[in-house]
């Protein structure tokens, strides 16, 4: 799929699309508060026209203006609340798709980073329809106002524009109070909510293990902070508000004041009087409605801040050139991985290579790396450095999404989504390919080669089961894993990687699995297959032996009788394997 907004940053791109509607909105909102003076204008009419000449007639027709002039206004509002959720709606349908390829796509980001991006995008098109956009759009119109008050006596004029600038000052400096404590209070309010789903998730277990006390105490230590923070930011501004509107209902009295003052010494008529206070009032309420507003602007700065960041990150999603399907020749070149946060390597200089029709047993103690040489395999996670390459192009070279085609991928969790069986087992292929009895019969292929097709049809709807949203998806272990399998090799890839794939399976389940493997590789399928239990490494070619992070050792499958150079054949090879042993397997292998 092409992603046309790839290169180039995609909230700008939709903002841009949404230029026009804005553009649109603002001139409307030149309109709107031309039209805001008309109530005005019929006052300083009825006071110093209509009531000293007793002309009723010019009542009638002042009006008819009037409510023409109202009726217009409203329409306008109207016209311009729908451009501005067409604005909101464009930014969706051109930022959606791209950010949430990013969101999926990015190897580097971490969960949290993800799950911000996507609420930043949902808070950035809020703002838009919000009261924030409205003030903000009001607000360049209030010199018009101040300077009618000029037009009217320079004395109220110059008492406006005092009075305007004293509240914009009031507005700039609560901003700054608040600025970095928002950006606080929102990062937490981030953290803690996938704290919390966390939690809920792992209800369970706490019931069961009587953390139930002690997981409700952490939670609300950490509410507690973050109602905290919100509240002394809440605090703050409804401070800085109330001074805001304490001293707008000040200013809008006395510039009552000063126009009766100034119509008492004769220098304005007495219409001018009322006129001034409600344009006095008109001008400073942008400064109150912004300051009402200032955590949604606030908000949409930080969530376009954000946004900009998450998508500086490599794109990992832009349309790369056609390759032929990958025929599974896999290498690893001073491949090094390190855990986020920290200097500690994961992976620590990599060089491996695999070719089509070849099982390698990834071995190695608990934590030795296996899992993640798996990931990096993948393509599920970008080493910090050296090089993957799949029949000679790297994997920054490949389409992510042509070459996740041609790859089986079981990670250690099964990671289901919330769908049918089908649909999971097929990649949501029907998106791309449609339904059909084509796609059935690849699931089915893909179940039968798993082992997992009778598993399947014992299932409540068999293949047409849904799974649920619920961690286990509603399937036990093994039959999780027999769906994961299935999966990965739906579509009959060329390169192979399996997560101990045998770990919950039973004793027919794992010869099902090493008949399956055997067969692959007579189709010339590259296998790599991590795993603690020894059936496997029957039908290894070779076996790779990690040790935190390294390879330790890479040999020739150990033949029964020491044939493949590992004495005491696989099981003797296996218990040092497990971490436990003095002697190490490396030790043998190298022999
Ligand atoms: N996201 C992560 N952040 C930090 N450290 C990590 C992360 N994922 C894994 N690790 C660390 O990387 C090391 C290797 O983990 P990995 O899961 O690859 O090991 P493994 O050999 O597959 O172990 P096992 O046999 O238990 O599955 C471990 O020390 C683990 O603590």
């Amino acid at each position: 799929m092409n992603h046309p907004f790839g290169r180039s940053h995609p909230v700008d791109t939709a903002l841009g699309a949404a230029r026009q509607h804005l553009v649109y909105a603002a001139i409307f909102s030149g309109l709107l508060n031309l039209l805001y003076l008309a109530p005005t204008i019929f006052m300083l009419q009825v006071y110093d026209r209509v009531v000293p000449t007793r002309g009723t007639m010019t009542l009638y027709a002042l009006i008819v203006i009037l409510t023409v002039a109202l009726l217009v206004l409203s329409l306008l509002d109207l016209a311009r609340m729908r451009l501005l959720l067409r604005a909101s709606i464009r930014l969706e349908k051109r930022a959606a798709e791209p950010i949430l390829h990013r969101i999926l796509g990015a190897t580097t980001a971490s969960p949290g980073e993800r799950a911000a991006a996507i609420r930043n995008l949902d808070t950035l098109r809020g703002v838009m329809t919000g009261p924030a956009i409205l003030a903000l759009f009001d607000a360049p119109w209030a010199p018009v106002y101040i300077f009618v008050c000029f037009l009217l006596h320079p004395a109220l004029g110059g008492f406006a524009l005092f009075a305007s600038l004293l509240l914009a000052g009031i507005a700039i400096t609560s901003e700054q109070a608040t600025k970095r404590g928002a950006a606080e209070a929102q990062a937490r309010a981030g953290i803690q909510s996938r704290i919390q789903d966390y939690a809920i998730q792992t209800a369970e277990v706490a019931r069961a293990l009587g953390m139930r006390q002690a997981v409700v105490q952490v939670q609300l230590r950490d509410r507690a902070d973050l109602v905290d923070r919100q509240a002394r930011l809440a605090a703050t501004s409804g401070g800085y508000l109330a001074v805001t509107k304490f001293l707008r209902q000040l200013f809008q009295s006395l510039a009552l004041g000063l126009g009766a003052w100034l119509a008492v010494r004769q220098s304005i008529s007495m219409g001018s009087i009322f006129a001034a206070s409600l344009l006095v009032g008109r001008a400073l309420a942008p400064v109150e409605q912004i300051l009402g507003s200032w955590k949604n602007v606030l908000a949409a700065r930080g969530a376009y801040a954000g946004l900009s960041e998450f998508l500086r990150r490599p794109d990992d999603t832009a349309p790369r050139t056609a390759l032929p399907t990958p025929k599974g020749h896999l290498s690893l070149s001073g491949v090094s991985v390190q855990a986020p946060g920290s200097d500690r390597m994961l992976l620590h200089d990599i060089d491996f290579t695999a070719k089509p029709g070849e099982i390698v047993a990834l071995v190695g103690p608990s934590g030795a790396g296996k899992s993640t040489l798996l990931r990096v395999m993948a393509g599920a996670l970008a080493p910090d450095s050296g090089e993957v390459r799949i029949d000679g192009a790297s994997l920054t070279d490949w389409d992510r999404e042509a070459l996740g085609r041609a790859v089986g991928y079981m990670p250690q969790s099964p990671s289901l989504f919330p769908a049918t069986v089908k649909t999971n087992i097929s990649r949501f292929a029907a998106v791309y390919l449609g339904g059909g009895a084509e796609l059935d019969a690849m699931v089915v292929d893909a179940a039968q080669r798993a082992g997992a097709h009778e598993t399947i049809q014992r299932f409540p709807q068999g293949y047409d089961t849904m799974l649920t949203i619920r961690e286990a998806g509603g399937l036990s272990a093994g039959q999780r894993q027999l769906v994961s399998l299935a999966r990965a090799l739906f579509g009959r890839p060329s390169l192979l990687l399996l997560d101990e794939p045998n770990a919950h399976l039973d004793v027919n389940g794992e010869a099902m699995l090493m008949k399956t493997l055997a067969a692959l590789r007579a189709q010339g399928t590259t296998i790599i297959v991590s795993t603690h239990r020894n059936s496997l490494l029957q039908v290894a070619d070779r076996m790779l032996l990690l040790r935190d992070g390294a390879i330790e050792a890479v040999n020739a499958r150990p033949q029964a009788g020491g044939g493949g150079g590992v004495p005491g054949g696989v099981v003797t090879s296996l218990s040092p394997l497990a971490g436990s042993g003095p002697t190490s397997a490396a030790g043998e292998a190298r022999a």
